[in-house]
């Protein structure tokens, strides 16, 4: 009996390559089987690596696409000294048409959340899927280079949460898309979390909730490393000043695993 084929790898096109900190950015669109429609990628590569490089990714937040934290962090100097491969998605699907999906910045395009959608009208916004399933198998077919079970997730904003949600659901599989109440759930957690939180961030007292967080996992005993930075606020200037301890705080579990 002849072995059952492997599916082909999903094609890949390429739209643009430069090279940075002797590596290379690179940005990709491909057709998602999970969102049904095409979409872009950003991927970090450091310079020729000795042996396969682990993945690190980065969740943007709300109005991003995969761009903005390649153009804005700098985060590719403290990737590529660590040997740490960055993967930036799109933060949602987009040119579906679905009725209303952009008429607000915080809902629909530009702002999936990293959820699977229950509602049947935004069945394409399945962004966990996306992240946690399709992405890194597409990585792992195309990218021989990449060793995609070696991986780590941060993000900011929405995608700061959309990490931890990730982060924690894949320990102990809850369905909740809150990070303040799956921490609660969770007593095994050994890993680190790192979260920096500028102090005169506007989203602060009424959205982001730090403080709950840091309450839930003192409750769990969650290790949380929160540092609140006075002065800093929302933006991508905030990011980039702190990008390289969180890069560093992320080498050190995926060179170490
Ligand atoms: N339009 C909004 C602000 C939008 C904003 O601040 N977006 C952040 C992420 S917010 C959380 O998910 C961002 O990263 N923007 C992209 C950038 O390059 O700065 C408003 O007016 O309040």
């Amino acid at each position: 009996m002849a072995a059952a084929a492997s599916p082909p790898a999903a094609a890949l096109e390429q739209l643009s390559k430069t090279k940075m900190f002797g590596g290379h950015n690179l940005r990709f669109r491909h057709q998602s089987a999970a969102l049904g429609c095409p979409m872009t990628f950003s991927l970090f590569l450091p310079a020729s690596p000795a042996s396969k490089l682990p993945v690190l990714y980065w969740l943007s937040g709300l109005t991003c696409t995969d761009e903005n934290f390649i153009i804005k962090s700098g985060a590719q100097r403290a990737a590529a000294a660590h040997g740490v491969a960055l993967v930036a998605p799109d933060t949602s699907p987009r040119g579906l048409n679905v009725e209303g999906e952009a008429d607000s910045w915080d809902f629909g395009v530009g702002a999936g959340f990293y959820l699977n959608a229950t509602n049947e009208k935004w069945k394409n916004w399945r962004m966990y899927d996306y992240v946690v399933k399709e992405l890194p198998k597409v990585l792992s077919d195309n990218f021989e280079q990449l060793n995609t079970s070696c991986a780590s997730i941060f993000g900011h904003s929405m995608g700061g949460h959309g990490a931890l949600t990730i982060y924690l659901k894949n320990t102990d599989k809850y369905k909740e898309y809150d990070a303040t109440l799956l921490v609660k759930k969770c007593s095994t957690l050994s890993t680190p979390i790192l979260v920096d939180q500028g102090e005169d961030d506007k989203f602060l007292a009424e959205q982001l909730l730090a403080g709950n967080f840091e309450e839930a996992c003192k409750a769990a005993g969650a290790p949380l490393t929160l540092r609140m930075q006075p002065g800093y606020d929302h933006s991508f200037f905030f990011i980039a000043t702190f990008i390289d301890d969180h890069i560093a705080h992320h080498a050190q579990f995926l060179k170490s695993g």
